[in-house]
C-alpha cells in the first residue's frame, strides 16, 4: 500500500502512527493493532506533513527531495532526534517543545505522545497536529492502555531517542527507565530536592512552597530513575516567591520559566551537548562556547 493510499485510509481513523515518523518515508507500515489510539487527520497539513506531502509530490525525483529532507534531518552532522512526550494535563510544556521542533530551535521531532488521559488538553493538541497518541498505562477505567513491555516496543517502533515527561502524573515503571537509560527527562515545578516525591505534583507543589515561607522557587529538569523526582538534576532556574503571592501567582511565574528552560535543555539534548561528569552529574555544554558548561 503506497503512502497516498495510506493517507486516505487514515481518514477513516485507521491508526497509521508510522506515517509521521520521518524514518519510514515512503515505505510506510500500517500498525495493525486495536491498542493504538489513532490520530485525527483533519489538520494533517501541519508543517511536518507539508514536508512529507512535498516528498509525496516529488515521488519521481525522490533522490533529490530525500537528500533535501536528509539535510533537514542532520545539523552539523548530528542526526535529528525522535522525541516521545508524556502528558496527563493541558500540555503547555509539550506545546512549547513541539513549537520549538517545528520552528527549528530544537533539532528534533515529536513522533508520539503518551498519556494516561485520552481526553486531556495535551492529547487533544497532539491529535490536532497529527501526532499519534498512545494510552499508557492500563487502568480500571482505561482498559485499552498498553503494558510497559508493549509501550517499550511501540517506542522502539517509532525509533524514539528521548522521552520527555511534561506533567505526566504516573510513576514510570522500571521497564521504561531501564530501556531508556540517561534518555528520559522530567520537569518538576520546584527546586528539587525540595518539595518533590510522591504527592508533590501540580498545585500541591506551589501550595507547599507558599506555606513553607520559601523566598525562591523554580523549575527543575532531571533525568528519570525508578523513583519520583530522585534522578540526576540537569538544569534549574530560580524565580522569586513574593510576600503576597498566591499559589496561582507562583505557578504562573514558574510555568513561564519552565517553557523557556525545557526548550533550552531539549535543544541541548538533541544537539548532543549534554555531558556526564566523572561523579555522575550531567552538565550542559553551552551553545556559544564548547569550553563553557552550565
Ligand atoms: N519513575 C519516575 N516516574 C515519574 C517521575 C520520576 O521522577 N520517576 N516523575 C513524575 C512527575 N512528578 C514530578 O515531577 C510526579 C508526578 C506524580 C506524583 C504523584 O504523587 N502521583 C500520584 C498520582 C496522581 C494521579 O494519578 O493523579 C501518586 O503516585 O499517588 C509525584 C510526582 C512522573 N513519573
Ligand atoms: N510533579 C510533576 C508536576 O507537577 N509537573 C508539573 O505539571 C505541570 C504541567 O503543566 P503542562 O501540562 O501545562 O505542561 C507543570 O508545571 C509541571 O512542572
Amino acid at each position: 500500500m503506497d503512502a497516498k493510499s495510506l493517507l486516505s485510509v487514515s481518514s477513516q481513523n485507521t491508526p497509521i502512527p508510522s506515517l509521521l515518523n520521518p524514518k519510514n518515508s515512503l515505505s510506510l507500515s500500517l500498525v495493525q493493532s486495536r491498542k493504538w489510539v489513532s490520530f485525527r487527520t483533519k489538520n494533517l497539513l501541519a508543517p511536518q506533513t507539508v514536508r512529507y506531502s512535498r516528498r509525496l509530490e516529488c515521488i519521481n525525483s525522490v533522490q533529490k527531495v530525500k537528500h533535501a529532507v536528509d539535510e533537514e534531518d542532520t545539523k552539523a552532522g548530528i542526526k535529528k532526534k525522535n522525541l516521545a512526550v508524556f502528558v496527563s494535563g493541558g500540555g503547555s510544556n509539550f506545546r512549547s517543545i513541539h513549537d520549538a521542533c517545528v520552528g527549528g530551535s530544537i533539532h528534533g521531532d515529536v513522533v508520539v505522545l503518551v498519556t494516561n488521559k485520552l481526553g486531556c488538553g495535551g492529547a487533544e493538541y497532539a491529535r490536532d497536529k497529527g501526532i499519534p497518541v498512545i494510552l499508557f498505562p492500563k487502568s480500571k477505567d482505561e482498559a485499552n492502555g498498553l503494558s510497559p513491555t508493549d509501550l517499550v516496543a511501540a517506542l522502539r517502533k517509532f525509533e524514539v531517542d528521548f522521552i520527555l515527561l511534561a506533567g505526566y502524573l504516573k510513576l514510570i515503571p522500571v521497564e521504561l527507565t531501564r530501556a531508556f537509560p540517561r534518555s528520559m527527562l522530567n520537569i518538576h515545578p520546584s527546586l528539587l530536592p525540595a518539595f518533590g516525591g510522591k504527592g508533590y505534583y501540580g498545585m500541591k507543589v506551589h501550595n507547599a512552597v507558599i506555606a513553607s515561607g520559601a523566598r525562591y522557587s523554580g523549575p527543575t529538569i532531571h533525568f528519570v530513575d525508578e523513583h519520583y523526582d530522585t534522578g540526576r538534576i540537569l538544569a534549574q532556574r530560580v524565580v522569586p516567591v513574593l510576600w503576597n503571592d498566591t499559589a496561582q501567582d507562583l505557578a504562573a511565574r514558574v510555568l513561564q520559566e519552565e517553557h523557556r528552560l525545557y526548550v533550552e535543555v531539549v535543544a541541548a539534548l538533541c544537539e548532543e551537548r549534554v555531558i556526564w561528569r566523572e561523579d555522575g552529574v550531567p552538565i550542559i555544554q553551552t551553545k556559544e562556547n564548547a569550553n563553557d558548561y552550565s
